[in-house]
Order: structure tokens, then C-alpha cells, then sequence
């Protein structure tokens, strides 16, 4: 049998970045010894994050963009320790990974597991299943505006912080999330949107929104405003299937979203170059957690879950439905970190989604 060997670049970065990657990177490589020699990972560790900038002035190496270029994938921590202004951490590692990769569509799924209790006791019956697509590229984190103190004086200070929309970034992410509600057995999307205030770009968002949404009659569709999408979320959320929505407010609606399937050390994303002239990045939604990182404690599902984009992503989809059969297995095993009310460690979920790899993991995979 031959080999195929996707070559791996791992960036923990910062906090519980660390643990949740190498927990990730040991479920990954129990798999791949489990597939009898059909593929493995040739994993390569770049130690940028906040310690590197303490040292070098620097998240990342000048010519880090083109060190992760040749790999088949990105798999990634969270970026962000106390010592470091968060804006600085942010656009000097992740956002310039996504935005110099041209990631533009960054899927994140929220879902039940079983034996893990959502705070929406009631919803806990239903199937709750859904992807928030994010626009990754643009939008309010384009980077745009500045500061001037020295116009108006001490204590004067202006900002601008501008936000982009262009007709090419709203339309290939609008009918990227068609496509993939197209996919799902509940063919809707359902777009957000703040046109009633923000009458440039999100009037523009709506108006790509309703000329693609033309050719997918199949497809049903709604734009609900931002506000009232947050209530949805929590109020309706058996009536939701894609939601595509800008960077900013994505990212908002995504941690609600996995708050309310119970952690957000629960939640998985991929950011991906759809065209694949540039390699994909996945990471936990979370961030680098410093109120419980080097304890051990973090939920290594949201990077597991990741992993299983990753697989997806590399072609490898069977392997993706037995690292989900794992989790499953694992949270309705009640093996559950603390998070999702449970006692156990980060190792302790990874050895019992590794254990579950081995038996409920091959059932028909
Ligand atoms: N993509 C990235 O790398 C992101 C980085 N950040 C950065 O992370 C740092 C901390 O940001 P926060 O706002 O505190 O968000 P956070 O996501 O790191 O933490 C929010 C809360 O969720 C909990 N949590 C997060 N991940 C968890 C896990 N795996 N298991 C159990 N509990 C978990 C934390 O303990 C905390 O109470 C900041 O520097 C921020 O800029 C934040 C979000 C995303
Ligand atoms: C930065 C951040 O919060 C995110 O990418 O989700
Ligand atoms: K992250
Ligand atoms: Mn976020």
C-alpha cells in the first residue's frame, strides 16, 4: 500500500493554543497509524506566538508566509498572552496568516453533542446543527483607518476604523454558503445583515445577497439584522442551517453559537483558500484562554473537531465521520472537561478519543 503523507505545519502559539494542539497532533497520529500505513502526517512545529515576540520583536519570522506556503495544511492554536497588546498578536499572526493566504471563507459548525448539556435546556431534544460562514477577508477587520492624535491636540484624539465590502468578497462567500446549503438536508441560508444603519456596505452585502440568491431557488433563503439574529440564536435555533454573515459579526455570532452548544472549547473552524493556491489554516474558535491555561484543563474537542475539517479538507472525508464518531463517543462516555461540567483533564478526553478510535471509531468507517 502506498503512503500518502500530508505534510503539516503545527502553530500552537499561545495559552492553551499549546495544549489543545497536541492533543489535536496525537489524535491525528493515532489515526493515522490505525489506517494500516494509508496516510500519514509529516508534522513540522513553528514556536511563533507571544514567546517568540518576547524574543525576536516579532509573532512570526519575516518569512513566515513563505516557510508555510509548500504545506498541504495549517493547523493552529490561538494567538494571545497578556504580554503582547491584542491587536498586535492578532494582525501579526492569525489575521496575517488569513488575510496573506487569502482564507476568505471560514466555516464554523456548532452542533450538539450528546451528553453534553447546552444551556438551551429546552433546545437539547432537537437537532441543533448548524455552520456559520464567515466572511474572512474583509469586512470590518480590513485593516482600514487610523489615528491622529497631533489634528485636534492631547486628549483629542481621532480614530477611524473603516470597513470594506467589495461585490467580489460579498458575492464569492454568499455563493460559497449556497453551495454548501445545497449540501445539507435542510437547504436554507440565512444571511445577516445591519443594512438598516449601515446603509453603504451592508446595503451592498444585501443587494449580492439577493441577486446570487436567484439561482438557487432550491435553496431557502432570509436576511435577518445582526440584533435580531443574536436573539434567534438563542431563541429559534432549530430554524437555522447555514448562516453567512460579515467578518465581525460572524466572529460574534460563532462564540454565541458555540456557547450555546455548551463550551466554546466545544467549537471547530476552518479558514480556507477555497481555490487552493494558498494552504488552509484550522483552528479551535477559542482563543489562547489565560485564565486556565498550563493547568491542564482545556477542551481539546474544539481543536479535535478542527482536525476532522482538516481531514475533510485533505480528502479524506471517511477518516472525518470516525474522528466525529470519537467525539460523540467520548462526550456521551461522559468523559467531559470542565467546561461541559465534567472532571476531566485535557490528556484524559484525548486518551478516550483516542480509545474511541479503536472501537466505535472503525463501526463503518
Ligand atoms: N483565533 C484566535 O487565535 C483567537 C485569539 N483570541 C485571543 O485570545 C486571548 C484571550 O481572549 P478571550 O477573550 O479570553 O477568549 P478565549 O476564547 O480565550 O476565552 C474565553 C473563555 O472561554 C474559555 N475557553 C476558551 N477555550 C477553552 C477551552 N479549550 N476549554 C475550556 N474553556 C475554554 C476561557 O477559559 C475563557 O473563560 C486574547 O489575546 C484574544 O485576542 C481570541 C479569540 C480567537
Ligand atoms: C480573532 C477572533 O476572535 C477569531 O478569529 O475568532
Ligand atoms: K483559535
Ligand atoms: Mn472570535
Amino acid at each position: 500500500m502506498t503512503t500518502r503523507t500530508f505534510r503539516i505545519a503545527a502553530i500552537p502559539a499561545d495559552g492553551v493554543g499549546e495544549e489543545v494542539v497536541a492533543a489535536g497532533r496525537a489524535v491525528l497520529d493515532a489515526l493515522a497509524e490505525g489506517s494500516g500505513g494509508a496516510f500519514g502526517f509529516a508534522w513540522e512545529e513553528f514556536p511563533w506566538g507571544a514567546r517568540h515576540y518576547a524574543e525576536t520583536g516579532r509573532m512570526m519570522d519575516e518569512d513566515g508566509l513563505e516557510r508555510l506556503r509548500p504545506f498541504d495544511a495549517i493547523y493552529f492554536g490561538a494567538v494571545g498572552w497578556p504580554t503582547v497588546p491584542d491587536h498586535v498578536s492578532l494582525w501579526g499572526l492569525r489575521l496575517a496568516i488569513c488575510q496573506g493566504f487569502d482564507q476568505w471563507a471560514n466555516i464554523r459548525p456548532v452542533h450538539f453533542l450528546p451528553g453534553v448539556r447546552s444551556p438551551l435546556r429546552s433546545a437539547d431534544d432537537h437537532e441543533l446543527d448548524w455552520v456559520v460562514v464567515r466572511e474572512n477577508s474583509e469586512g470590518e477587520y480590513a485593516g482600514l483607518g487610523g489615528r491622529n492624535l497631533a489634528a485636534r491636540g492631547p486628549g483629542g484624539e481621532v480614530a477611524v476604523q473603516s470597513s470594506l465590502f467589495t461585490e467580489v468578497g460579498c458575492e464569492r462567500i454568499i455563493r460559497f454558503a449556497f453551495e454548501l446549503a445545497r449540501t445539507r438536508s435542510r437547504r436554507k441560508l440565512s444571511s445577516v445583515t445591519k443594512s438598516n444603519a449601515q446603509q453603504y456596505g451592508m446595503v451592498l452585502w444585501d443587494e449580492v445577497f439577493r441577486r446570487v440568491a436567484a439561482e438557487y431557488p432550491d435553496v431557502e433563503t432570509e436576511s435577518v439584522l445582526v440584533d435580531a439574529m443574536s436573539a434567534k440564536f438563542v431563541l429559534r435555533p432549530e430554524d437555522l442551517s447555514v448562516v453567512v454573515a460579515s467578518n465581525l459579526h460572524a466572529d460574534i455570532l460563532s462564540d454565541l453559537g458555540s456557547a450555546l452548544a455548551g463550551s466554546l472549547g466545544l467549537a471547530a473552524s476552518a479558514n480556507l483558500n477555497p481555490e487552493r493556491r494558498f494552504p488552509s489554516m484550522f483552528e479551535p474558535v477559542h482563543g489562547s484562554a489565560p485564565d486556565i491555561a498550563g493547568l491542564g484543563r482545556a477542551n481539546p474537542i474544539g481543536a479535535v473537531g478542527s482536525a476532522a475539517l482538516m481531514l475533510d479538507h485533505l480528502g479524506l472525508p471517511a477518516e472525518a465521520a470516525r474522528l466525529h464518531r470519537a467525539i460523540a463517543a467520548t462526550t456521551a462516555a461522559g468523559v467531559l472537561t470542565r467546561d461541559v461540567g465534567g472532571t476531566a483533564g485535557t490528556e484524559e478526553v484525548t486518551d478516550a478519543l483516542i480509545g474511541a478510535l479503536g472501537t466505535y471509531g472503525t463501526l463503518d468507517g
